[in-house]
């Protein structure tokens, strides 16, 4: 283990013993946490804490978070935190927001008081968050957005206030019971019936304290004659703003007009000059582009037809971005495909974003606009939104955040060149995907919207290294309203059926195929989607399976039996008959009981 993370490690357990002075006679600095298998810790591959599960070790010092999750390496290898029944105190301070990997942090049975840090709630990747059994007091802090939380337990604690609502349908245990709590108890549709005992001050429908009427009504009706006031003041502005609208539609038409004129001698660059020169836009580490000079991205003509037409969505990252900073800002091409193309800009802030053109998409203005509101409204951490948009029956806009990490075939590329990708990260990759794509379907099965192109090159890191779905709804087959789109129909994948379920089943296929790029280490961009597939099915058939995983994973002692189940769900997924291929959410549980698999043995190793 790094030197300094080995001695935050020290300060760390030194602290959680610091009344009776017993330290674990190897927990020192002399030592190596990793190599010398220390008590309560488990590494991976010798370099890397995972797992710190100190259950019932009589301790009785205090929980320093802060020299934990301050130290980088620490921070971001750290998966499982496990403190019940010692004798804790201290608090929970900010800085475990630092822990992003935590997956588990339990704390029951100590003496940790203080308020539950909200920072808790920047923590994406938790499975598990018991804090039972202490003493917190003060408000519990919204934690739903963690959206893959399966256990939470807080009871016999001192906490006060309103309970936040949970994703209850998420949630396998959950116990709030023998605090303090006030106010309406949220509904948790029948289920964790003796949840919300001992708290008299709380009240519901499922509760013997029924809540007592609310007089909103009256004050709906105040705002509502209040509201007729104002809907004939805005009326009046309304108006204004629409004579203003046309005025200002007129005076650009008659300009478009005239530089329409002047634009036959004085052409203004722009990416349509070069459409014909050929581009070479592979992975992010392997493109070669051949036009890297700063160009614009929309032609001349456009730029002065549509300068207020830029729909900037809800996210607060652009918030006052218009088009006008879109067309000043430098582009560079990052690719291009038949149908789009892609554009880096650094805006005049420093900000960088990724412009995606598509060119003759037959969708309805209408309809593309309902599509980029619905994802706007369906947001997830591990899917990446569309800032903005823009959108005329020739061409559409899209507006991103640029991924300086790169995409996850970067990633494997640099597997095959001998950069380390261990088994327990490409795992939790992969239940990160499927958990993503799971809320997707879930959310948007009534729209229709799958993905429509998930492969891995559309699979980014974030800042955090944390796998992000880009592109989301973009490629979309033969939709209900029967409009076609960009992606090649491929029987294959089973995109060639209308209607919206066979593109959720194409979906489960590109993340089949995604997991077969995980687990074989042979990149499709390589092989060949079918000739991929083909092969893992000769291999599996033939029954020399082990031959089948990616040399990298054998040789760190990846668990075979693991490896062999996530193969088994991938196959299940490239079925070339969509209907047999299962849901995601059925392939989400399915990794996640191996992630959590992985995760106990990592602890009982230790
Ligand atoms: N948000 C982003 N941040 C950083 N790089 C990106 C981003 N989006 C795309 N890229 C990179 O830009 C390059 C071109 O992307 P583009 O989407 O045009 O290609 P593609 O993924 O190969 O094709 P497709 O159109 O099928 O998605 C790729 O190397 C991709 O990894």
């Amino acid at each position: 283990l790094e030197a300094e993370a080995k001695s935050s490690l020290v300060t760390f357990l030194g602290k959680l013993s610091n009344n009776n002075g017993q330290l674990d006679p190897v927990w020192n600095s002399t030592s190596d946490p990793c190599l010398d298998q220390w008590k309560g810790v488990t590494c991976h591959t010798h370099q890397t804490v995972k797992s710190i599960n100190l259950t019932r070790f009589d301790l009785s010092g205090s929980f320093d978070v802060t020299s934990l999750c301050n130290d980088q390496s620490l921070a971001s290898s750290l998966s499982v935190l496990i403190l019940d029944g010692n004798n804790i105190g201290g608090d929970i301070s900010d800085d475990i927001a630092k822990c992003k990997h935590l997956t588990r942090l339990q704390l029951s049975g100590n003496q940790i008081s203080g308020i539950v840090s909200g920072s808790l709630s920047m923590l994406n990747n938790l499975k598990r968050l018991d804090i039972s059994y202490n003493k917190f007091s003060g408000n519990l802090p919204d934690l739903s957005r963690i959206s893959g939380l399966i256990l939470f337990l807080a009871q016999y604690n001192k906490l006060t206030g309103n309970i936040p609502t949970f994703h209850f349908s998420n949630l396998e245990q959950f116990n709030v019971s023998y605090n303090d709590f006030s106010g309406p108890a949220p509904d948790t549709k029948g289920r964790f019936p003796d949840c919300y005992l001992g708290n008299p001050k709380l009240c519901g429908d499922q509760l013997a304290n029924k809540c007592p009427p609310s007089n909103s009504s009256s004050e709906n009706k105040k705002s509502k004659k209040f509201s007729k006031n104002q809907i004939l003041m805005y009326s009046g502005y309304a108006v204004l703003a629409i004579v203003l609208i046309i005025f200002i539609i007129y005076k650009l038409l008659k300009r478009k007009k005239t530089e329409q004129k002047a634009a036959a001698v004085n052409k203004v660059a722009s990416i349509d000059d070069n459409i014909d020169k050929p581009i070479v836009a592979s992975t992010d580490q392997y493109k070669t582009v051949e036009t890297r000079s700063e160009i614009s991205f929309v032609s001349g003509d456009q730029s002065a037809m549509v300068s207020t037409s830029l729909v900037v969505l809800t996210s607060p990252e652009v918030n006052g971005l218009s088009f006008e900073d879109l067309l000043r800002a430098p582009a560079e091409l990052l690719g291009r495909g038949m149908h789009s193309s892609l554009y880096k800009i650094m805006l005049e802030n420093g900000m960088v974003l990724v412009v995606k053109r598509v060119k003759n998409w037959a969708i309805s203005s209408s309809e593309f606009k309902h599509r980029m509101q619905r994802l706007d409204q369906v947001k997830h951490p591990n899917v990446l939104s569309v800032l903005a948009f823009y959108s005329s029956q020739q061409e559409k806009l899209l507006v991103y955040e640029y991924q300086q990490n790169g995409s996850l075939l970067g990633l494997l590329h640099g597997a095959e060149m001998g950069q380390a990708f261990d088994w327990s990260s490409r795992l939790g990759i992969a239940a990160s995907i499927a958990e993503a794509l799971a809320f997707m379907h879930e959310e948007l099965s009534d729209d229709g919207i799958a993905h429509g192109n998930l492969k891995s090159s559309n699979i980014f890191l974030n800042k955090n290294m944390e796998p992000c779905i880009s592109e989301y709804g973009l490629n979309m087959m033969e939709n209900n309203q029967g409009s076609s789109s960009l992606i090649v129909n491929d029987g294959f994948k089973g995109t060639t059926g209308v209607g919206s379920s066979s593109a959720f089943k194409a979906d489960i296929y590109g993340f089949g195929v995604i997991l077969l790029e995980l687990l074989t280490g042979r990149l499709v961009q390589n092989d060949g989607v079918e000739e991929l597939t083909r092969w893992v099915h000769s291999v599996v058939l033939e029954e020399w399976t082990a031959e089948v995983f990616d040399k990298s994973l054998i040789s760190e002692g990846a668990s075979e039996a693991r490896m062999v189940n996530l193969l088994q769900v991938a196959i299940k997924c490239v079925n070339s008959s969509p209907e047999t291929r299962p849901t995601i959410k059925q392939v989400a549980v399915m990794i996640n009981t191996l992630r959590e698999e992985e995760e106990t043995s990592l602890i009982s190793q230790a």
